[in-house]
């Protein structure tokens, strides 16, 4: 039997108060994507992320995670989540990276359960998915917005998600850090098939590493291979956008990928 999509979304339509922000989205995401959300500011990208989440329900239409209706969905931890203001600690926060990590580990075995026995080598074995394994006991506060983004990234992936959905990750992180970030996702994402859903203003930098393209502007106006998008004229994204957008040129990016 085929497996269930990840995320799959029908027709989903949401407003707050009289204002539409959302109309008839539908969308899916299987095991191993790793796919980019773009559009516009206002657009929505945040508002179809909560609804993935499950933190705002659909006015209208169906959201299903991993085959199940999204109300009856009880594996939330399969959905790992990084906001965009997760690198905001100034550097007297008082937590190491080693505390910020374990805490991840709440949403899967609940506030009051005893940490694992083996918790030392789970929160080693995020930190080296991240390449952050030599700053576990530092405070959180001294590093980087790049470096906090990733013990972000690994406080979700202590808690083994199938899925992990980043809403514009590479806030705050130096330009020439990027790329580096991006190729870590990616071999996350290669690695270990967790599947991905980044929202980004960036596709020139994460053109090389993705899978998918889904181009959101209240509606989705493009979902489909990478390759196809970069098929897309100037015309047809503008007509999206609303203003002209970049065309992706990367010698690298083959196939489907
Ligand atoms: N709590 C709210 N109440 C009323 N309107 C809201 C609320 N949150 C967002 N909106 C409106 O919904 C629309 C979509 O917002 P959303 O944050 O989802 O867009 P976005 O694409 O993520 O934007 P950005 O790229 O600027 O982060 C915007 O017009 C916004 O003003």
């Amino acid at each position: 039997m085929k497996a269930p999509y990840n995320i799959e979304l029908q027709d989903v339509s949401f407003q707050y108060d009289q204002t539409v922000v959302l109309k008839n989205i539908s969308l899916q995401v299987k095991q191993g994507d790793f796919l980019a959300v773009l559009g516009p500011n206002g657009s929505g990208k945040s508002t179809l992320l909560k609804i993935i989440l499950g933190l705002l329900k659909p006015s209208s239409g169906t959201v299903e995670l991993f085959g199940q209706k999204s109300r009856d969905f009880k594996n939330r931890e399969w959905i790992g989540y990084v906001s965009q203001k997760s690198n905001a600690f100034n550097s007297g926060f008082p937590a190491t990276v080693y505390e910020v990590v374990a805490s991840g580990l709440v949403k899967k075995s609940g506030l009051f359960h005893k940490y694992p026995k083996d918790l030392k080598q789970q929160v080693e074995k995020a930190l080296l998915a991240v390449g952050m394994d030599d700053f576990m006991n530092q405070s959180i506060g001294e590093l980087s917005g790049g470096q906090q983004q990733r013990v972000f990234i690994a406080r979700a992936l202590i808690a083994e998600p199938k899925c992990l959905i980043l809403d514009e990750p590479t806030v705050g992180i130096d330009h020439q850090h990027v790329q580096s970030f991006y190729n870590m996702l990616a071999e996350l994402n290669r690695e270990q098939q967790i599947t991905l859903i980044l929202v980004t203003h960036d596709v020139d930098t994460v053109s090389s590493n993705i899978s998918h393209v889904a181009c959101l502007n209240q509606t989705i106006h493009f979902h489909g291979y990478k390759n196809d998008f970069n098929q897309l004229s100037d015309e047809d994204r503008q007509a999206w956008y609303g203003h002209s957008v970049r065309k992706i040129h990367h010698a690298k990016s083959e196939g489907s990928r």
